[in-house]
């Protein structure tokens, strides 16, 4: 409801703020004890692809990270970028193709993925984040050697499929980040990590990393208090793609056994879930990163929305929201 304060009295205008600013106090209020729960704890966000095609939603991205730094956490951000290398590849007349969620990545679109996620989607968050102050720098896992990664295969029907220059990360140097999070900066990754073969590194091979398992390792060699998995959908479907009936939680165990039946886009989701709280990780959630601050909802309000994985024997309230 829109209030003319001008023709308000001065009682009527304080009660019209009353009106106005009290769900704003009562919001910071319930904000309260959990600022003072996760404060000085690292979280590992990552943002999807698909939830930043939208130019509104991504410059509340850099808001909500920007709150959760001001009040006191330790955000660090991975991205990803999977439609926008598609769009590069297809105007270069090159076509994508996925196995088992993952990308197959031939020399010539590892060159692609480089580009776009080191040249552009990361630099478009870096920008968005500094328009505030000098906060983020950005980076990929072959900075410092923050990521260094084997060859993987992707696994159909039992079987070991060829996806080229895919990785999986095998080890995590996180000093550079810790050490930007103690000079108070914003970390922003890109999932690209160097490979662990001495010969294949030296001729500058890379691999590329889908970025949910990025964020999984990183939260993990980070010991996060969480990880958060923004993406285009509210969580994970019990029966997808027949119903969008959430699953809103689930531990460790109970994610493991799902994982076989899973589909695309969410098999590496929960695998770095799982990775994430078998690694000390308190929770993982899946959040649907189209809705505008579903980021702060998450965190600081009791409105907890998608799925949260936890792992085995974590109680049902409070601990690990
Ligand atoms: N059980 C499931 N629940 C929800 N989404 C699923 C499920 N199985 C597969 N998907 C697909 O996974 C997609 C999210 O993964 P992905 O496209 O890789 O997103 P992102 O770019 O955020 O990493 C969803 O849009 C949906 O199409
Ligand atoms: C191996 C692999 O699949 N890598 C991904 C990296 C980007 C990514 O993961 O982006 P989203 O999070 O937006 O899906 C790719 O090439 O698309």
């Amino acid at each position: 409801m829109t209030v003319l304060t001008s023709s308000l009295t001065p009682t009527g205008l304080a009660a019209a703020r009353k009106h106005t600013a009290l769900p704003k106090a009562d919001a910071l209020v319930e904000a309260l004890p959990w600022i003072a729960r996760h404060q000085g704890k690292t979280i590992v966000i990552k943002f999807g692809g698909n939830a930043m095609v939208d130019d509104k939603l991504k410059a509340a991205f850099a808001e909500d990270i920007l709150f959760l730094h001001h009040a006191g956490l330790r955000p660090v951000v991975v991205h990803g970028g999977g439609p926008q290398i598609s769009s590069q590849l297809e105007r270069l007349g090159l076509e994508s193709q996925f196995t088992g969620g993952l990308r197959v990545t031939t020399d010539e679109t590892m060159d692609v993925v480089r580009m776009v996620l080191a040249g552009q989607v990361q630099r478009e968050l870096v920008g968005l984040l500094n328009r505030h102050g000098p906060h983020a720098v950005g980076m990929t896992g072959e900075d410092a050697r923050l990521m260094t990664a084997d060859k993987t295969y992707a696994e159909i029907d039992g079987e070991q499929v060829d996806i080229g220059r895919v990785g999986e990360v095998t080890d995590v140097d996180a000093g550079v980040v810790e050490a930007l999070l103690d000079d108070g900066r914003i970390p922003v990754i890109s999932s690209i990590a160097r490979s662990t073969d001495a010969e294949d590194a030296a001729d500058g091979g890379v691999f590329n990393v889908n970025a949910d398992t990025a964020a999984a390792a990183l939260a993990a060699a980070l010991d996060a208090e969480m990880l958060m998995i923004l993406t285009d959908v509210e969580g994970l479907y019990a029966d997808w793609p027949h119903s969008e009936e959430v699953i809103p939680r689930l531990s460790a165990t109970e994610l493991e056994n799902l994982i076989p039946d899973l589909a695309s886009g969410m098999i590496p989701k929960m695998q770095g879930c799982l990775h994430a709280v078998s690694n000390g990780v308190r929770a993982a959630r899946v959040i649907d990163g189209r809705v505008k601050h579903s980021l702060l909802l998450e965190i600081f309000t009791d409105e907890g929305i998608g799925t949260m994985v936890v792992p085995d024997g974590t109680p049902h309230k409070g601990a690990a929201a």
